[in-house]
């Protein structure tokens, strides 16, 4: 496998290390060269310049581009988007192919429904070094293979196609509409017998490019800047967290099983704590639509761990082979690990103790100031009210319950309101009363809902008036850190505990659960700190 890889880089005319890649699309010359500049500083060793996306009046202007470029490149020029254009046409596209070969540019790309074979020949004849790459776009999933899923041996007869081309290099491009259509990418990148590129693309894609190098690819897209291109990591993640050089086939796979996932931090805190503790493992966010179909197809020992975020909580438990008996009697998993031993899903729940643990800590400390330091649990006794009665509230509710609070819980839908209260042998409030909810002095407030995350900030689970009646206010929410109702709440006079706590809480207790070893305390409380 690793001798393959060396052979692919070496095919597609670099030496050393993965390429890393970004698109361009900019309209001149100068603005080119600019984001070509700005591409290198990212971490990118080689662009895509679509010339098609330029305006230029003469092909002098496109010369003078590629003389001055400072990266290798890929020169393309789309046929779809020629349509309306100053200078497009098929003329101009050819014209800029040739023109890339004599200047032996590094590749150039042909779209297989424009690369006749006199065309090809006639670029093999005029070149020195530029690789042909011959490459293919594939619509949601390839179609033609049941909805949205793309099938091997489509796939297999695609690359069969393209190889006949004498292309140097192929490449398909799949608008995928499943996480899980991008595992036939993996499949044929470990496979391929000719250096190949295989991207997904769509917010459900973003898996190829992370997880590519495990597979063999060679290549790696990510976006340029702060511009989010749905399916693509940015540059800056690739070289600053996830650090895809230093991938290889026996790479652990982990994630964040979410959606939405885009919230999630994860990747920013557990792949350092990999990297420092030198765990060979990446931490990747997960779109997930169905999570049993995420595991039906992502079945094999590499895939080696998950968080599980919303909504998938509850779901997780039935995907599990084992849980264990905290999380089987929450009805909520957080954790999965596949074990070793015999390739078993085994559930965990992290969330509890990390949310309890956080409150319990941040009441303790007000008590030691006030001179009334306890043993007891200090939640014991009090009127805990949570929000929201799905996954992460469960964790919560089940917490506070066997710390000997009083358990009210409000959720939009009554009816599972009601099924976690009596499973705490607490009480359910219809939603409309939380507003103006105040049974008594000193209670804690949970808010186990989305209410207030990004991108809708500037929404609070509970009115300010309302937040005077508690000691205590804690949001899972942690983006934003420091959300609207926590705000207000440290305004109204409440101690408040943010979801930050608990998320490297409950991070600790999966970087065990992953690893097998100790987590790097400090370093992640570091990590947080310092990058969120
Ligand atoms: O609820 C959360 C947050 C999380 O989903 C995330 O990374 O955002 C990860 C989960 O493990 C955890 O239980």
């Amino acid at each position: 496998m690793i001798l393959f890889y060396i052979r692919v880089i070496l095919a597609m005319g670099f030496t050393s290390d993965l390429l890393i890649c970004t698109t361009l699309d900019c309209e001149t010359k100068e603005e080119m060269l600019a984001a070509i500049d700005k591409a290198k500083e990212e971490g990118a060793n080689l662009v895509e310049l679509c010339i098609d996306s330029m305006s230029f009046s003469h092909i002098s202007e496109v010369e003078h581009l590629l003389r001055l470029r400072t990266l290798p490149s890929i020169v393309s020029f789309r046929s779809n988007l020629l349509k309306g254009r100053e200078c497009s046409g098929k003329k101009t596209g050819l014209q800029v192919l040739r023109l890339a070969v004599e200047l032996d540019v590094e590749f150039v790309e042909i779209e297989y429904e424009m690369a006749t074979e006199e065309l090809i020949s006639e670029l093999m004849s005029r070149r020195s070094n530029t690789k042909i790459i011959i490459s293919t776009y594939l619509q949601n999933g390839g179609g033609g293979c049941g909805s949205g899923t793309l099938c091997k041996e489509k796939l297999g007869n695609l690359v069969i196609c393209l190889q006949s081309t004498g292309a140097d290099v192929i490449k398909i491009v799949v608008d995928v509409a499943y996480i899980t259509d991008v595992a036939p990418l993996f499949h044929l990148l470990a496979h391929s017998q000719v250096p190949l590129i295989a991207r997904a693309v769509g917010d459900r894609g973003l898996i190829s490019q992370l997880l590519g190098p495990k597979y063999g690819a060679s290549v790696v897209w990510g976006s340029l800047g702060d511009k989010p291109v749905p399916g693509l990591p940015p540059l800056l993640s690739i070289t600053q967290f996830y650090k895809l050089e230093h991938m290889n086939p026996d790479t652990k796979v982990f994630g964040v099983i979410s959606n939405p996932v885009g919230h999630s931090k994860g990747p920013f805190l557990h792949n350092p704590a990999f990297r420092h503790t030198s765990y060979n493992g990446i931490y990747v966010p997960l779109l997930v639509d169905n999570i049993k179909e995420f595991f039906r197809v992502y079945s094999c020992s590499d895939f080696a761990g998950f968080s599980v975020g919303i909504p998938h909580k509850e779901a997780a438990v039935g995907c599990c082979d084992e849980v264990d008996p905290l999380a089987k009697s929450i009805g909520a998993v957080n954790t999965i690990i596949r074990r070793p031993s015999d390739g078993k899903l085994i559930g965990y729940n992290t969330d509890c103790d990390a949310c309890i643990t956080a409150i319990e800590e941040a009441l303790r400390e007000r008590r030691i100031t006030n001179g009334q330091a306890s043993h007891t649990s200090p939640i014991a006794g009090k009127l805990f009210v949570l929000v929201g009665a799905g996954g992460a509230g469960r964790a919560m509710a089940f917490g506070a319950k066997s710390r000997g609070a009083r358990v009210v819980i409000f959720n939009r839908n009554f009816e599972r309101a009601k099924a976690l209260a009596s499973a705490v042998s607490g009480e359910a409030l219809p939603y409309e009363c939380l507003d103006t909810y105040c049974a008594e002095k000193g209670m804690i407030l949970a808010n186990a809902s989305a209410v207030g995350m990004q991108p809708n900030a500037d929404q609070t689970p509970v009115p300010k008036e309302a937040l005077r009646s508690y000691e205590l206010v804690f949001d899972a929410v942690y983006t934003p850190r420091n959300t609207r109702l926590l705000q207000e709440a440290a305004e109204a006079g409440a101690i408040v505990v943010s979801g930050v706590e608990m998320f490297i809480r409950q991070a600790l207790g999966q970087f065990k659960l992953f690893t097998g070893g100790l987590a790097p305390e400090d370093f992640m409380r570091q990590t947080v700190l310092e990058k969120f």
